[in-house]
């Protein structure tokens, strides 16, 4: 059963793509240059959509082998799949990515977004906005390029617009499973909306009255 009330986000990513950096830039609004560690990182924290609070959780990876992708993959239900712009390697490997997912997920049960990093870095870019743009329609997935060094902003909002995604996905997928509704049955509801009987004929027309 979808727990409506949390969100779980994986961050995923070649090595030095920036990971961390976006995520902790998203999460505190400051951006730190170096980070150390060598395992996952769990964070939590809560956002409002439409006056409901909803638990996110966001795990950081570090480097690890395809077990432990397949276990990250089953664990989210939203994706941040990272590369750096500067970096022709770590897009191949946000495509692998992406792949992986699209091979391990019914479509309709997850969520996800490209996001290509440093593009502070533009004098060095081996990546175009295009290319970017283009993977993301081969996955249907949302894209945004960010510097978590040099904005806060685009990171915020890429994060965002991923996590009102997921909800709306988690919300369409708690709704109860509506009847297929057979051709006769469409008739008569729009014999109903618009008032006319199976014969043909004009219905009254319901009238509201003040
Ligand atoms: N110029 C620039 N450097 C960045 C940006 N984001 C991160 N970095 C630098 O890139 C390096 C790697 O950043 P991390 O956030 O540790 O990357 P990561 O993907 O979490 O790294 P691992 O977990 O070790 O694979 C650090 O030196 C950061 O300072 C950015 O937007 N622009």
């Amino acid at each position: 059963m979808t727990n409506v009330n949390r969100i779980r986000v994986v961050v995923l990513g070649a090595a030095r793509v920036g990971k961390s950096a976006v995520t902790v830039r998203y999460l505190t609004k400051r951006y730190i240059g170096e980070y150390s560690s060598t395992s996952d990182l769990l964070y939590r924290h809560s956002v409002t959509f439409d006056n409901v609070i909803t638990e996110v959780e966001i795990l950081d990876t570090s480097k690890c082998g395809d077990g432990c992708l397949y276990e990250h993959i089953r664990w989210g239900e939203a994706f941040v799949v990272v590369y750096s712009v500067n970096d022709r390697h770590s897009f191949r490997e946000a495509q692998e990515l992406l792949g992986q997912l699209a091979k391990l997920k019914l479509p309709s049960y997850y969520t996800s977004l490209l996001l290509g990093n440093k593009r502070d870095l533009d004098h060095c870019r081996q990546i175009c906005v295009d290319d970017g743009q283009e993977l993301s329609l081969q996955f249907g997935c949302q894209f945004y390029e960010v510097s978590a060094a040099e904005n806060f902003a685009g990171v915020s909002l890429a994060f965002q617009s991923l996590l009102r995604e997921a909800k709306s996905v988690q919300l369409l997928k708690a709704l109860p499973i509506r009847r297929k509704l057979g051709v006769n049955s469409v008739s008569k509801v729009l014999g109903n909306i618009f008032g006319k009987n199976s014969k043909g004929d004009r219905k009254k027309r319901p009238s509201l009255s003040i």
